[in-house]
């Protein structure tokens, strides 16, 4: 025996009977399990164990699909370090080396040393190494020299990396050794890195083999990575339930469960919701495509709220009849531009792409200022029409007089005051596009008969002409109005309903939409372009807009951010440039001394108020109208308040109110 294996032995022995060592923590404590659970005698010198050829043969047939995927990023990574002495091996979880790069017919020593097919490192046959510890906590990690338990191995410096299956269970050790190498540990931590990001990319090829039929989510903390180097993978089925995740995710959702310890009951992770970690359904996952630029993809972690973003990769499209569960289909771009993520838009853009090319009238309802005509245009730049005129008319601006010629036209001279050179009038305008009719429901009576017949005949017959002439417009009419009370009244024609609303779109009030955050995001970046300032919100001015009603809908909210930019002193919005009937709608009477009900939520001292654990009326008025005001979804008021859910969940325990929709404090 040497005698630094000598000296090693006795440092061994003293570490074992309780005598601090000065080795790493994940080092002396494997030491203390070889000698404690392993009965390793610290003073035998082992050989390597290697398996028989056909126990060999056996390890690798039950990993054949792994090591066909992992083959690549193993060649790779040896390609990286062959040059500076390391030889490669791959083991199984159970510390067989089923794969090896290195030439041992060179160097009987890398034999002797066991770094060969067939080698079992397992930490209880091979005491502490880098493939056995690695196996035995699940870490990465670096075994230099005499880290090493056996004093045959005091040689060697082993660098390991866990690669983990779909479900989070080890599936194998990727390990890089030297038989010679610098004295001191830290010259192998750039070759940890290394290890560990080959490691990462093998288990990701892994995951994206196994589920190549399914919805991959692919997220990074920065937009700018979230395409090139996603650090978090995880395939989803049609129904939104988890199947598989590298080893980041699986972390990533661990600290999530900390967060809520009622979801920590030991539940596998694969098989959940996606909707239990992240505020995303499955519904969600066409608008994150990679089409939309990765700063518009952007999805929260559902219990911390920390924002990442995401690329959704969608499963190929099957041959065999198409499942109800199958995935959206891609929209337009101008019909894919109308949301980011909103469940009811998307129904409608889902719809109006079905019907962009028919011949088919279409009916949109919706308050006023939710888009309507915003929409119509997005159809017909989405149609086969969008190289030609988009005619708006607002029958309810017209003067009833004039209604008739604007929409149909008139020969010179038709009528005292008619133009001399008589009008072609708006419909003939839109010959070969699209005739947008606002507020439908106020055209006059007379003239609803008028167009019923432009619509059935596909004809129009100018004021003073006898001739009709053809017209091949698409119709698309508007209104903000119930027309079938309209029709039971008797004031809109009941066949003029039926040919409109052949394909009708009801678009969602704002208030009940789930993504004011992305309008405003996008309403903000339009101005801030303009203005040249970057502007954003204040948490109590995003508090306050999501309190409010929008009774004005989409144009309510662009004018509102309009008059917070010109008003703001700088980039950032505060609650008071808002305009006065947004910061005083707040979700309950004005708190004591006048103070903004959202302010008592989101103010500092109110954060600070929850940890104190006093409850106030006004306090807990406010909260919940905050939660009325967001349907209950308690991760939208805590993005509203700049908190974190747990702080939400938290406070309404200690307010005492419970959320109608899951009993359970508010769900989500
Ligand atoms: N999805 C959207 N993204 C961005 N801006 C939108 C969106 N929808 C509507 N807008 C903007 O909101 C404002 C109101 O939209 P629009 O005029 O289409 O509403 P409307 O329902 O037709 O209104 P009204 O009922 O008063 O006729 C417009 O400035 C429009 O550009």
């Amino acid at each position: 025996m040497k005698r630094e294996q000598a000296a090693h032995i006795d440092e061994l022995v003293r570490a074992a009977s309780g005598h601090g060592s000065r080795r790493d923590a994940i080092i002396e404590a494997s030491w203390r399990r070889c000698v404690n659970e392993h009965n390793l005698d610290p003073v035998v010198l082992r050989d390597p164990c290697i398996v028989t050829h056909a126990r060999l043969r056996e390890h690798q047939e039950a990993m054949d699909e792994f090591l066909h995927t992992a083959r690549f990023g193993v060649e790779t990574l040896y390609r990286e370090v062959a040059g500076l002495g390391y030889v490669l091996l791959l083991t199984d979880a159970k510390g067989i080396t089923v794969d090896f790069i290195g030439d041992p017919t060179f160097d009987s020593n890398l034999m002797r040393a066991g770094l060969y097919l067939g080698a079992d490192w397992n930490e209880p046959h091979a005491g502490t190494c880098a493939v056995g510890t690695c196996i035995a906590t699940g870490e990465a990690l670096v075994v230099h020299q005499s880290d090493h338990f056996d004093a045959t191995h005091i040689p060697l410096t082993c660098t390991a990396a866990p690669v983990f299956d779909p479900s989070g269970a080890l599936a194998a050790v990727l390990d890089i050794s030297a038989l010679h190498s610098p004295q001191p540990k830290e010259s192998q931590y750039l070759a940890l890195q290394f290890v560990k990001s080959v490691a990462h990319k093998i288990e990701t090829a892994h995951l994206l083999n196994r589920f190549r039929r399914e919805w991959i989510v692919k997220l990074a903390p920065s937009p700018e990575f979230a395409d090139v180097d996603p650090a978090y993978v995880l395939a989803v089925d049609g129904s939104g339930r988890i199947l598989g995740f590298n080893n980041r995710t699986r972390q990533l959702m661990m600290r999530e469960l900390e967060c809520r310890p009622a979801l920590a009951d030991g539940r596998p992770l694969a098989g959940r919701p996606l909707s239990e970690f992240f505020d995303l359904q499955v519904d969600d996952l066409p608008r994150l495509m990679p089409s939309r630029p990765a700063s518009q993809r952007m999805v929260r972690l559902a219990l911390s709220g920390t924002p990442l973003f995401a690329q959704a990769q969608q499963p190929p499209a099957r041959v065999a009849s198409p499942s109800p569960l199958a995935p959206a289909p891609v929209l337009p771009k101008p019909l894919e531009a109308l949301t980011c993520g909103d469940g009811a838009m998307l129904e409608v853009a889902a719809r109006a792409a079905k019907l962009v090319n028919t011949q088919m009238s279409l009916l949109i309802c919706g308050e006023t200022g939710t888009g309507k005509e915003h929409l119509a245009k997005a159809i017909h730049a989405a149609s086969g029409r969008a190289g030609k005129p988009f005619v708006p008319v607002n029958c309810a601006a017209l003067p009833e007089t004039l209604i008739e010629g604007e929409l149909f036209g008139y020969e010179p001279g038709a009528f005292t005051g008619a133009a001399a050179k008589g009008k072609r009038g708006l419909v003939m305008e839109a010959d070969g596009g699209t005739l947008f009719l606002d507020e439908i429901g106020d055209m006059p009576l007379t003239l609803q008969t008028r167009l019923l017949r432009v619509l059935a005949e596909r004809e129009v017959t100018p004021i003073g002409r006898t001739r009709p002439v053809p017209v091949n417009i698409r119709v698309i009419a508007a209104t903000h109005r119930d027309l079938i009370a309209e029709v039971k009244a008797g004031r809109f024609r009941e066949d003029l309903y039926f040919r409109l609303s052949g394909g009708v779109l009801a678009l969602p009030a704002l208030r009940q939409r789930a993504d004011l955050d992305w309008l405003v995001a996008r309403f903000l970046a339009e101005r801030g372009g303009v203005l040249r300032v970057p502007f954003e919100l204040s948490g109590e001015a995003r508090a306050a807009l999501h309190a409010y009603a929008w009774p004005g809908n989409i144009r309510e909210l662009a004018n509102a951010l309009d008059y917070a930019c010109a008003v703001a002193g700088d980039a950032v919005i505060a609650w008071d440039d808002l305009p006065d009937r947004i910061r005083h709608a707040a979700p309950v009477a004005t708190g004591p001394c006048g103070t903004a009900p959202v302010a008592l939520l989101a103010g500092s001292s109110a954060v600070g108020g929850m940890a104190a654990g006093g409850t106030s009326p006004d306090e807990r008025g406010a909260l919940l109208a905050l939660l009325a005001a967001q349907r209950w979804n308690v991760s939208a008021v805590a993005r509203a308040l700049g908190v974190d859910r747990t702080t939400i969940h938290r406070r309404m325990r200690r307010l005492g109110i419970t959320s109608p929709r899951h009993g359970d404090e508010g769900g989500n």
